[in-house]
């Protein structure tokens, strides 16, 4: 039985890498407890313990395809899945007037506009990037792009991740660029060359490069680079486990939780904004 005092949190894709860490930080969390796992319709894993399956104690908390009873019983949700079910998601919440933690990646702006407008009745917090070492890191490289004049430093940014991560570039390497364009104060979309093949010309001064990499079980790496003519600067960033992501997320809900609607970052959260 949950203790009233606690915030209860329902982790929607609770099956995946992501869900799974999740449902292990809740549990090493005081003050938190697991009200509700989601997957979706036609999973093998409905039915199924949730705790369990995330390698721990059984908590009783079955795997549902039924997101809105769920909602109802709680006051937070941990959201890992898909651009298209993340919408889905963000529209429940609202309806439910409760914290929705969004670290979903690959969101295009038309689901942007969808989050926005949830936002509006429900707080959101939404990063690329939970872990503290990236949000910090989003810091340096805004400050070392601010510093470094755009004709002398060309910024790069390379990005690694294990096989089956879906898309490119990663949510966290688009936070990156993002503060590297608010240091040179430039817009990302319209300096940011995402890909490069053939005869491609010379680099043209001023834009954010991304390069992509996948393969094996990197959890993910992401390196700015910084450079100039006879020096280059490297500010880099490893995940080794994604328990730095969970971690992020279950702080982000308890910051949430009780707060006006509106669409937040975990620069927020972190109080680096
Ligand atoms: N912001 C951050 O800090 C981080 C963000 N991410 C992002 O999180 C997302 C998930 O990553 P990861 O855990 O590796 O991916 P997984 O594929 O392992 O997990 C996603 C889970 O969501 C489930 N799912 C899909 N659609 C629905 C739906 N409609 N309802 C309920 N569940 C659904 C999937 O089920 P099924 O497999 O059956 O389709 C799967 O279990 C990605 O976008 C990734 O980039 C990851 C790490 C950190
Ligand atoms: O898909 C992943 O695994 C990760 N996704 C996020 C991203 O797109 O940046 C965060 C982390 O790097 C792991």
């Amino acid at each position: 039985m949950a203790d009233t005092r606690e915030m209860g949190l329902v982790v929607v894709g609770a099956g995946g890498r992501m869900g799974q860490a999740l449902i292990r930080a809740i549990h090493a969390t005081p003050g938190l407890c697991l009200s509700g796992a989601v997957e979706r319709t036609g999973s093998p894993l409905i039915g199924r313990d949730a705790s369990a399956h995330a390698g721990l104690e059984a908590s009783g908390i079955k795997i549902t395809d039924d997101p809105l009873p769920a909602f109802a019983a709680a006051q937070g949700v941990l959201d890992f899945t898909t651009p298209a079910a993340t919408v889905e998601f963000a529209g429940y919440a609202a309806q439910a007037g409760i914290a929705h933690i969004i670290g979903t990646t690959g969101c295009s702006d038309e689901d942007e506009v969808r989050i926005k407008a949830a936002a509006r009745h429900a707080p959101i917090v939404k990063s690329g990037n939970m872990s503290l070492g990236v949000n910090l890191l989003a810091g340096l490289v805004k400050k070392a792009a601010e510093a470094l004049p755009a004709e002398d430093f060309d910024i790069e940014i390379l990005e690694m991740h294990h096989r089956h991560k879906v898309d490119a570039p990663s949510g966290t390497a688009l936070l990156l660029g993002a503060a590297a364009a608010e240091g040179r104060e430039i817009n990302l979309s319209e300096n940011s060359v995402r890909s490069r093949d053939g005869h491609t010309g010379a680099r043209q001064t001023g834009t954010i490069g991304f390069a992509t990499l996948r393969g094996g079980s990197v959890v993910g790496d992401h390196s700015v680079i910084l450079a100039g003519t006879g020096e280059r600067i490297t500010l880099s960033h490893q995940a080794e486990d994604r328990t730095i992501f969970a971690r992020g997320a279950v702080r982000a809900a308890l910051w949430a939780h009780g707060r006006k609607p509106g669409l937040y970052s975990m620069l927020d959260v972190l109080g680096l904004n």
